[in-house]
């Protein structure tokens, strides 16, 4: 798909970004509730906890996951385990409809065929950011990243290939789908500190779904 579609009733629409990003404007806002109520599941079988990083530093967004790998950060390292750390046992299923949800918004952005094995669970209060980093710690390049937001609004940094490239702030809003891939596959990205609020559905609360095929 080229250019930009704009729903003319308020609904879903397509912003192509670059060749390889496209934002997909309030593409899950439709079936939130069953979307949260899946999230909501995951979450009571592995709740959200701060990581530290390799470096020793505490992220600020509270982390799960679910599907046949969850991301995790340690002293040790970045890396995908098949394991909940904190409960020792294999991460919940990948629900339905967020595997639904991600296959049918990379098909949409131009990546067909897409079909993850991982969803990280980022929960952001208001003050938590995520620092400019490129995911990289998956085995193929030329999967793309999904990644959902609910909740509060929060600003993207969208930057380039290099750390030092200018970063395109967007304005992610509930129920958005940013998709990146291809030649965008590495680009830096980071979030800037949530702002408070509250949310009709989520409260005080940011949740992003990050959907990845990692191995
Ligand atoms: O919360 C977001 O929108 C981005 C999350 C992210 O980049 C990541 O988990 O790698
Ligand atoms: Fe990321």
């Amino acid at each position: 798909m080229s250019g930009s579609l704009f729903a003319p009733d308020g609904g879903p629409w397509l912003e192509r970004l670059s060749a390889g990003s496209a934002l997909l404007h309030g593409w899950a806002r439709a079936g939130d509730a069953r979307l949260l109520e899946a999230v909501e599941a995951v979450l009571g079988q592995s709740p959200p906890r701060g990581m530290v990083t390799p470096g020793g530093q505490a992220m600020s967004v509270a982390t799960s996951s679910c599907g046949d790998w969850g991301w995790v950060s340690d002293r040790r390292g970045y890396r995908y385990s098949a394991v909940d750390p904190d409960s020792g046992q294999p991460w919940p299923a990948m629900p339905d409809p967020l595997r639904e949800l991600a296959r049918g918004a990379a098909a949409e952005a131009g990546f067909a065929g897409f079909d993850p094995d991982a969803c990280l669970i980022n929960c952001y209060l208001p003050g938590a950011r995520m620092g400019l980093h490129q995911d990289k710690d998956e085995r193929d390049f030329s999967e793309p990243i999904v990644s959902v937001s609910l909740g509060l609004p929060a600003v993207f940094l969208l930057g380039g290939l290099r750390r030092a490239d200018k970063a395109a702030r967007i304005l992610l809003q509930h129920g958005d789908v940013l998709v990146w891939g291809g030649p965008d596959r590495m680009r830096f990205h980071g979030v800037q500190p949530v702002q408070p609020g509250i949310h009709p559905l989520l409260g005080g609360r940011r949740i992003n779904l990050t959907f990845r095929k990692a191995r």
